[in-house]
């Protein structure tokens, strides 16, 4: 029965001499030859599919970011938080693949590890680039890709912007908030430190959400954004205590301990604070 079938007969397009297909639009040729395992353990094509798959999937998080970001700037929020919607879709995404990754235990690890060299996720920029898009801003951590001047050059030219929380701050700002001038005039290259002042204008978005309800919103969409965050950073820092228990990491930290204090980083202090002022 389906087995005779030919769809063909009913108008599908069966050739492809003259015209576009699904791999030329998707350039699968290209994406389908770029797994090259450097030993002949099995596990490491899952381990190199789940690293590029949470590439692309962060490729997409940059573009909705930035996206997010100007719109942001341009005070329109409305199309700004479906952006934000989609990013924490994403990250749901990227929490969801450590099942994946979870199958594969320490002796599966240690088939291939030492195959990796120095190389680590410490060394992905894209990550580096959400960070800095996000505020989580350290300029120690261009060095490891000194050697790289194109990728050193997109990671400054995010350091001279204003990340998605001073573009919030000063939408808020726009919208009647009296957000600190030196928070409005900072140097948006630093760290983020956290401010009274901040907390207190947020504060006043929560006190009376009626009046604030579309800053109201944007700042539950970043709490969102955290919460996915930290989510990701916690399933990480989980998964690589499962596989190399205390090990020092492949790209020299200490590892695990390495990766429990990123759990402290806060993206947006004030926003939780507030909580516990309300
Ligand atoms: C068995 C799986 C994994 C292990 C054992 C592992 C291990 C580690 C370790 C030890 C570090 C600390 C840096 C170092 O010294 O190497 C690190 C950092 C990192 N890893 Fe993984 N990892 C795994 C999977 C993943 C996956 C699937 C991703 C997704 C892209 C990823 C992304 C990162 C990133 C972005 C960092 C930098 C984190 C930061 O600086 O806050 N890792 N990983
Ligand atoms: N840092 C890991 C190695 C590792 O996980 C890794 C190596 C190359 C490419 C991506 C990696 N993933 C996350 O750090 C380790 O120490 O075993």
């Amino acid at each position: 029965m389906t087995q005779s079938y030919d769809p063909g007969t009913e108008g599908a397009k069966m050739s492809f001499d003259d015209a576009m297909s699904y791999g030329d639009y998707l350039s699968l040729d290209t994406i389908l030859s770029a797994q090259h395992p450097k030993s002949d353990a099995h596990d490491e094509m899952l381990f190199i599919i789940q690293h590029q798959t949470s590439e692309l999937w962060m490729r997409l998080m940059l573009h909705e970011l930035d996206a997010a970001r100007r719109s942001i700037a341009a005070d329109a929020l409305q199309p700004a938080f479906k952006m934000l919607a989609r990013v924490a879709r994403i990250m749901e995404q990227l929490n969801s693949a450590w099942d994946v990754l979870r199958t594969m235990t320490p002796s599966d690890y240690t088939r291939f590890r030492a195959a990796l060299g120095a190389s680590s996720g410490f060394q992905s920029w894209q990550y580096r680039l959400i960070e800095f898009a996000a505020g989580n801003r350290n300029a120690a951590m261009l060095k490891p890709h000194a050697h790289r001047s194109d990728i050193t050059a997109l990671l400054v030219a995010e350091l001279a912007r204003p990340s998605l929380y001073d573009e919030a701050l000063r939408a808020a700002h726009r919208a009647g908030l009296s957000v600190p001038d030196e928070v409005l005039n900072r140097d948006v290259g630093a760290p983020w430190t956290p401010h009274d002042g901040v907390e207190a204008a947020w504060r006043q978005v929560y006190a009376d959400p009626e009046t604030y309800w579309t800053l109201y919103d944007l700042a539950e969409k970043l709490v969102d954004f955290e919460d996915y965050f930290r989510r990701w950073r916690f399933n990480h820092v989980t998964t690589v205590e499962r596989v190399i228990g205390l090990k020092r990491g492949t790209g020299g930290t200490g590892g695990v301990p390495y990766l429990r204090r990123m759990l402290e980083v806060e993206l947006f202090p004030e926003l939780w604070r507030l909580r516990t002022a309300l």
